[in-house]
């Protein structure tokens, strides 16, 4: 008897002891892998010419036996040789296996979870069988093997008998399954029925593109007998009959008129995996010279590994019924990698590998559709249902922005307006036109703020100074938007014609400013001129705080525009803001990251400034001033001080 890997004994420990409410996958996913295989055969027969097959012959069979409480998946699928049922059914296949063990420590109990998330496949007959049986022969195999498992105390692997596999082929698996014993609470007689199968298969399978069949008792008259006299009444008789139960034809070859959304979604969700409905379903057929099928869904929620490198975008790509490639990545560019589906082509060259997919004008003629498909439907969603779009974006936003940040701005005028941000004054998500469209009068710049929660950098002087002069900001809290904004440095608004009522607009481009930048001067007029005054007459002063702050800032200087309880500020001059930089020195290998240029803003409106004045001719208080105010004004920001032991010294002294 061979153990089962550690991790495939976690998920089959969480199947045995499943409270699982829907059970009843364990079908769709036995009949995925049963499609799975002769997808797998069909593929080889058409690029390997020693491979014969009857494409059409290929199905999937299901049957049952009450009295054994048996259910049995066969398939004619390529098989598995004695080597590959050891490693396919003794470790976890998926991908997630390694997340998998660690949210499963998160997840105690929470099985439905983790049941969603990583679609557990094969193992997920052993929420309702306590036995199961695997008998395979590899597509060119003389000889098949048996793989026996209670899912317990492991598997035996031996050759089967001679005969063993149903049907006459010579290649194929058939996963037979003893049921556990029925109780009230968890129903498994429903499964050893026709209509359960049946359902079963409507249900969650309906269009798997090869056959399943079932062998079903139906019932018919019996032909009159020739001498029947008149008081002959019919006879009927059971006769057996081979059913295929579900539809076949690809879903996404359907008319989305003809398909009900609940269909999508179920598709959807046995494809992909996902635990919870698409968000949106996108249909699209091209006929002409290129034709196509297309269907697209946005899922409601990012998988676990969307932003780790493991991450693999792409569509799937099928030409004339056969899957060529799972994840056709030249179909999606990066900044919509989230998005699923299918794209069923017969115009598409069967033999296309990986070098030609670059250069093939076929599938860039795809790509360019389904990317404008995808935008207007997330523009569509935006206008006309903004929490799904919210949603949608706090899933998957971050990847739009790196799309624009990685384009080095270039794709901006595509996805600048479906980005939201935290809007400081009206506390809620914006767009950058409704930012742009309610400024406030005289005001020409979009402004921002980056740090790293909302709640601190809404506590920043600079917004609070930027609110009070009626001006919203554009909260940002995630890594990639100032550097985002500064490959964009504009947003660009479109012209708006104007009518009798309301007053038309030219296009323009507004710039988009950090608002903690020691340049801009959010103040008015007369608070401005008061500034230069000020940084006149008190030029010397500056200058000595400047040097007692050694190298510390590049300059000091009044701020008009800050708030009356703020004494002071520090802000940066060049193009790397303090957030940047802060962001910069936590990446690894950012050693001497480029650094803020910073600049210590004082407050003239408050009583410290006067504190200043007065410490003029006295060097050391000047210095135990300055320094006490940098550091807090850095603490402010959320930044950290360089030496916080220097800086208690410097507040007990000044006690
Ligand atoms: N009927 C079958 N015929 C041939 N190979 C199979 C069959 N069923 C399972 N396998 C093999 O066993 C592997 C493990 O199956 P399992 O269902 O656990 O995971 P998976 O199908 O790879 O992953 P997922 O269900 O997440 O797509 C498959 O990848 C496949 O190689």
């Amino acid at each position: 008897m061979k153990q089962f890997k550690t991790e495939s004994k976690k998920l089959l420990d969480l199947m045995i002891n499943s409270i699982y409410t829907n059970k009843e996958i364990f079908l769709r996913e036995l009949i995925s892998n049963a499609s799975d295989a002769i997808d797998k055969l069909s593929f080889e027969s058409l690029t390997n010419p020693d491979i014969k097959v009857d494409q059409a012959a290929l199905a999937i069979r299901l049957s049952f036996d009450k009295d054994a409480r048996t259910i049995t998946v066969s398939d004619d699928g390529i098989g598995m040789t004695e080597e590959e049922l050891d490693k396919n059914l003794g470790t976890i296949a998926h991908s997630g296996s390694e997340q998998f063990k660690e949210e499963n420590a998160e997840h105690q109990g929470d099985d439905m979870d983790i049941i969603g998330q990583f679609g557990v496949g094969f193992y997920s007959a052993f929420m309702v069988a306590d036995k199961v049986r695997v008998v395979s022969r590899a597509f060119g195999a003389d000889q098949a093997f048996a793989w026996e498992s209670d899912g317990v105390k492991g598997y035996t692997i031996e050759p089967a008998a001679e005969g063993e596999r149903s049907g006459a082929d010579d290649h194929g698996t058939d996963v037979i399954l003893y049921l556990r014993k029925s109780t009230d609470a968890d129903d498994t007689d429903r499964f050893l029925s026709e209509w359960g199968l049946r359902d079963l298969v409507r249900k969650y399978s309906n269009y798997v593109r090869h056959p399943i069949t079932m062998m079903v008792t139906k019932s018919r008259q019996k032909p009159k007998p020739a001498d029947a006299g008149d008081d002959y009444k019919p006879e009927y008789e059971d006769y057996q009959e081979l059913e295929t139960l579900n539809s076949m034809t690809p879903i996404w070859k359907k008319r989305s008129g003809d398909v009900e959304q609940k269909d999508y979604d179920e598709f959807y969700k046995s494809t992909f995996h996902d635990f919870a409905d698409p968000l949106r379903t996108i249909s699209f057929h091209a006929e002409g010279t290129l034709s196509y099928d297309a269907l697209l869904f946005i899922p409601s929620q990012a998988p676990f590994d969307l932003y780790s490198k493991d991450y693999e975008k792409g569509l799937a790509l099928y030409t004339s019924n056969v899957l060529i490639q799972e994840k056709c990545a030249d179909l999606l560019p990066d900044y919509y990698n989230f998005v699923r589906g299918i794209v069923d082509s017969p115009d598409v060259k069967l033999n296309i590998s990986r070098e030609t997919l670059q250069q093939n004008a076929q599938l860039r003629a795809i790509a360019r559709r389904v990317e404008k498909k995808v935008t207007s439907e997330l523009e569509d969603m935006r206008d006309k249902d903004r929490e799904s779009f919210e949603k949608f974006f706090e899933n998957f936003g971050r990847g739009l922005k790196f799309g624009i940040y990685s384009s080095y701005g270039s794709k901006a005028s595509e996805l600048a307006d479906l980005l939201l941000f935290w809007s400081a004054k009206n506390q809620s998500m914006v767009t950058l036109k409704e930012y742009v469209d309610s400024m406030a009068d005289g005001q020409d710049k979009v402004y921002y703020a980056s740090g790293e929660s909302r709640e601190l950098v809404e506590q920043t002087p600079a917004v609070k100074g930027a609110l009070a002069h009626g001006y919203d900001v554009l909260v940002c809290t995630e890594d990639v938007d100032e550097f985002m904004f500064q490959f964009m440095r504009s947003y660009h608004v479109d012209a708006v014609a104007g009518d009798s009522e309301h007053k038309g607009s030219e296009a323009r481009d507004v710039e988009l400013a950090n608002v903690a930048d020691a340049n801009l001067d959010l103040a008015t007029e007369d608070e401005k001129k008061e500034a230069e005054r000020l940084n006149d007459e008190n030029k010397d002063l500056f200058a000595a705080i400047k040097e007692s702050l050694d190298d510390k800032v590049t300059d000091v200087k009044v701020s008009a525009s800050l708030d009356a309880d703020t004494p002071a500020t520090v802000s940066a001059a060049g193009p790397v803001s303090l957030d940047m930089e802060r962001r910069l020195q936590g990446q690894p290998g950012m050693g001497d990251a480029p650094k803020a240029e910073r600049v210590l803003m004082l407050n003239p409106k408050h009583p410290v400034f006067g504190k200043l004045q007065a410490a003029k001719d006295d060097a050391d208080r000047l210095k135990l001033y300055g320094h006490i105010l940098y550091d807090q004004a850095l603490l402010v920001e959320g930044l950290p001080i360089d030496d916080p032991v220097e800086f208690a010294k410097d507040v007990t002294q000044l006690m």
